[in-house]
């Protein structure tokens, strides 16, 4: 079954076309990169997934419109710079925010419960006491993925997640997103500037308002797919054609 699939997308912010008929068929369980320039509409497309922009053409998930889906089955990380540190939190609370996005509420024991194996899940069960306005950056983005985890979704999107953690933190955060991978078999779309982690993907989005290249990294990231994307080519750029080993 398709986790995801999107026909004829295109989202316009009054005269100025963001997305332009972005077509694409996601299978379950894959785990999906999605790169591409500054302003390429890379979350743009997360959020009209989400139902956070208004959009044309037709989205699909688990093969049913974005209207009938139950927005528990979809975990979503935003960018780090639109999190609100000052948010009078604990980072439990915080987490357990995902399970029932209202506040104040009395974190009952199930919750509780609930929030702190997401914590356990992403290794930050230590930070659980700890108020939103002393955590690191990175710690922070932790915090935030635990919350897109705890109900455990069907679909997680993740916008830019290794911003402000460090090379150890990052390696960390793929190996608790493959590990809740390997044990839901879940859908990950993942917006990266790290052409390193798109070559361990199992599928690469190359986006700049339509759809650049789709499919497995070593053919979505080929040279002429990333010259088209990004108009250039070139380490000093952080991007290259050939992966690791090149
Ligand atoms: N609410 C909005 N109103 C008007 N323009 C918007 C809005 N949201 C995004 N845009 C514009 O749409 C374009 C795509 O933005 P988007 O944030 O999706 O790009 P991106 O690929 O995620 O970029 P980055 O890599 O810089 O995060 C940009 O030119 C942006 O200025």
């Amino acid at each position: 079954m398709w986790a995801l699939e999107a026909e004829g997308l295109s989202v316009r912010f009054g005269d100025f076309v963001a997305l332009e008929g972005v077509s694409l068929k996601v299978p379950e369980g894959a785990f999906v990169a999605v790169i591409g320039p500054n302003g390429a509409g890379k979350s743009t497309l997360l959020k009209s997934f989400l139902g956070l922009v208004p959009f044309r053409g037709e989205v699909r998930l688990f093969g049913h419109p974005l209207r009938a889906v139950d927005p528990k089955r979809i975990g979503y990380v935003p960018q780090i710079k639109t999190f609100d540190r000052t948010f009078p939190a604990l980072s439990l609370e915080l987490v357990a925010t995902g399970l029932r996005p209202t506040w104040p509420f009395r974190l009952g024991r199930e919750a509780r419960a609930l929030a702190l194996e997401a914590l356990r899940r992403v290794g930050a069960e230590d930070l659980a006491e700890r108020p939103l306005g002393r955590l690191s950056g990175g710690q922070l983005q932790r915090v935030y993925l635990a919350r897109a985890l705890v109900r455990r979704p069907k679909l997680l999107l993740l916008d830019e997640p290794a911003t402000g953690v460090d090379r150890v933190g990052e390696v960390d955060l793929y190996r608790y997103l493959e590990a809740y991978q390997a044990e839901t078999g879940a859908t990950v779309l993942m917006i990266t500037h790290d052409l390193d982690a798109a070559h361990h993907a199992s599928h690469v989005l190359v986006l700049n308002r339509r759809v650049i290249g789709f499919g497995p990294p070593e053919r979505a990231l080929s040279e002429a797919c990333l010259r088209q994307a990004f108009g250039h080519l070139g380490h000093a750029h952080g991007v290259y054609a050939g992966g690791k080993d090149a």
